[in-house]
């Protein structure tokens, strides 16, 4: 090919690359890659990743807001982290490596009570500056029940309603809380339906809403507690998860040897089921740390 043809085809390519998004996005991750936060897009992409074979319940009015703030609660291992990955993936490819994506965890990321001033500037400037770049960033906080009162009001204004604040936008930003707070209430709910034979599966979400209520508002060690995001509306949806038990164990356990390349053996997946601990002490329900720690027993049995 003679060189002036090829520069100018070259130079043709790239000016295409840089003067149209799209095609600079098929190469490269973009800001509003918003793929689908309907309802049935993250029931869908939550049924296909649910090692439960079940999917993660979302709530209905996500459809209509663009832009939700969540806050998951439940026991440990129940989920809370994998259906906010769920989520990310489902906007952007990337998920939680994304760069659109942040994931904060309270006791890595704000561990000294004494330096609660600095780290409330350092996240709000991180906020600004993200939303800045990409008005459509997602923001997870993980053990929100150890993140300090002070921090969480600190995190307040960019879910208000206001529409601009320093001249930048929060309304396409999305944040995700997650936290135990409420877990022992849920899980009380959920014993309450064991003990009287009822089926998990028909409990309601109104059932739960008290008991929510009442541990996660009135918690006096709760960090959402001393908070203003509760008081004054500034979370969409609560989500409960239910605790785990031991036939969900056994089907994390199955779903994993699968995706390992390993043949099902209903041998292994008890012997790892079992080597778990289950409360409360006397019905032993369910598991102590969900399918948490399951994958790590399940290497054991393996011989990778
Ligand atoms: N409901 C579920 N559906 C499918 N897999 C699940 C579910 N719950 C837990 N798991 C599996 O267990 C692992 C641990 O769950 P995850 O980290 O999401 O729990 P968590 O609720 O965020 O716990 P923690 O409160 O300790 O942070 C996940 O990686 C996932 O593989």
């Amino acid at each position: 090919v003679e060189p002036i043809s090829l520069g100018l085809a070259l130079a043709g390519v790239l000016t295409g690359y840089i003067s149209y998004p799209r095609l600079y996005c098929l190469f490269a991750e973009c800001c509003g890659q918003m793929r689908s936060l309907s309802r049935e897009a993250l029931w869908t992409a939550s049924c296909k990743k649910s090692h439960l074979k079940r999917c993660v319940w979302f709530p209905k009015q996500s459809e209509a807001q663009e832009a939700p703030t969540l806050s998951l609660h439940g026991w440990t291992g129940t989920g809370k982290n994998f259906a906010s990955k769920i989520i990310a993936e489902n906007i952007y490819e990337g998920g939680l490596s994304s760069h659109y994506v942040h994931l904060f965890v309270a006791t890595l990321h704000f561990p000294h009570a004494s330096n609660i001033t600095l780290y409330k500037d350092q996240l709000q400037m991180w906020i600004r500056g993200n939303v800045s770049t990409c008005a459509r960033s997602i923001f997870i906080f993980d053990e929100m029940d150890k993140m300090h009162a002070g921090l969480i009001d600190a995190i307040k204004p960019f879910l208000d309603y206001y529409d601009v604040v320093d001249e930048v936008s929060y309304q396409k930003a999305i944040f995700i809380f997650l936290s135990n707070a409420g877990a022992e209430r849920i899980t009380d709910v959920a014993l309450d339906f064991w003990r009287s034979g009822k089926q998990r599966e028909d409990i309601k979400l109104r059932d739960m809403e008290h008991a929510l209520a009442v541990s996660v508002f009135n918690n006096k060690n709760s960090g959402f507690w001393h908070s203003s995001l509760i008081d004054r509306n500034l979370i969409d949806y609560f989500v409960p998860f239910l605790p785990l038990e031991y036939k969900h164990l056994k089907m994390c356990i199955r779903v994993e040897m699968q995706s390992r390349g390993y043949e099902e053996d209903e041998d292994i997946i008890t012997k790892v089921a079992e080597e778990m601990t289950f409360f409360p002490k006397e019905e032993k329900v369910f598991s102590d740390k969900g399918c948490k720690t399951v994958f790590t027993k399940l290497d054991y049995y393996l011989d990778d």
